[in-house]
């Protein structure tokens, strides 16, 4: 079997970011808008500081404006409550995203629900997730809303394939499943529970590994040909004590079996934050009656 080939995400979510500048360019010139997006992050988690930082540097890039808002970890809630009804307000903010994890003390349903279902451009408020679920017009979550874009650019059409997704999550698992769904793939959710894991990931044409569990998903549980998405990012300790990023799929047996597969670094992550910021153009478009354009796939 010879090495499969690299989905290369990095430069597609490059590509999707040019093809939103023009976007933010032509909304500007010809409606007098610039997209907003306003980014939120309660506490000092080193990671989550890196992500926010990536995100607000994109979204300029793009020629949108990035309103960041850093909370002290010990924040009220009814603090963070207030902050996203004066961003809800605000005619000049078009996504609102508060980075997760939230600190324990606040309640993290509460404040998604607090969101303006037509600001959320991370698609978690359950007004997204049943938009999602039942065809209605709203936000899809970024990564795997990102994960679709990378399989029909390697794959094409996806209507009739076996697609097995590892993971339940509200933020990865359970969207991702449903927009395989609307591709016409036949779906199956498998998860820390599912009897005879191996043999289920090896029915699959199309397999997504969202488990957060660093290498767990080995070469000979692939079928050959199969095109394989990673979406975990684990830091672990690497050769002499430096950390390193892995994703669930052990690179370096799965990369010998599959037909394609997205490495970690370089694959899934940079079209989260690239998706979260199509997302902000589209909710801009939304809010002043112009076209949404479709971008991030070909036909
Ligand atoms: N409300 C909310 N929305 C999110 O979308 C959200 C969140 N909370 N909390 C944290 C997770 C994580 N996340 C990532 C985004 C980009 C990369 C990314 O660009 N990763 C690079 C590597 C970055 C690195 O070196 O650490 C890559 O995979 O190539 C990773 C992870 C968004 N998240
Ligand atoms: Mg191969």
């Amino acid at each position: 079997m010879s090495d499969a080939k690299i989905i290369d995400g990095k430069a597609f979510a490059a590509k999707l970011r040019e093809d939103i500048t023009s976007e933010v360019t032509k909304l500007k010139a010809d409606h007098g808008v610039t997209p907003g997006l306003a980014v939120i992050l309660v506490g000092e988690d080193p990671a989550s500081q890196v992500y926010v930082r990536n995100k607000g540097k994109q979204t300029l890039e793009c020629g949108m404006n990035s309103y960041e808002h850093k909370l002290s970890p010990d924040t009220p809630q009814a603090d963070l409550l207030a902050l996203i009804a004066k961003l809800n307000a605000d005619p000049n903010v078009h996504g609102i995203l508060c980075q997760l994890p939230v600190p324990d003390h606040i309640d993290e349903q509460a404040i998604l629900a607090a969101i303006d279902p037509a600001k959320d451009v991370d698609g978690f408020h359950v007004v997204n997730a049943g938009a999602l679920a039942t065809g209605g017009e709203g936000f899809a979550p970024c990564t795997p809303y990102g994960c679709l874009m990378l399989l029909k650019d390697t794959l094409g059409d996806l209507s009739g394939k076996r697609a097995v997704v590892v993971g339940r999550s509200n933020i990865v698992g359970k969207p991702m499943a449903q927009l395989l769904l609307k591709e016409s793939c036949t779906v199956t959710i498998a998860h820390s529970r599912t009897r005879d894991l191996p043999d289920e990931v090896r029915r699959a044409d199309i397999v997504i590994a969202a488990v957060g569990r660093p290498n767990m998903i080995k070469g000979d549980w692939i079928a050959p040909g199969a095109t394989v998405i990673d979406v975990g990012i684990n830091r672990i300790e690497g050769d002499a004590g430096k950390m390193k990023l892995v994703g669930d799929v052990e690179f370096a047996t799965a990369s010998k079996v599959a037909g394609a597969i997205t490495p970690v670094p370089g694959g899934v992550g940079p079209m989260t934050i690239a998706c979260l910021l199509n997302n902000t153009l589209i909710s801009a478009c939304r809010a002043n009656g112009v076209a949404v354009p479709k971008l991030g796939f070909d036909g």
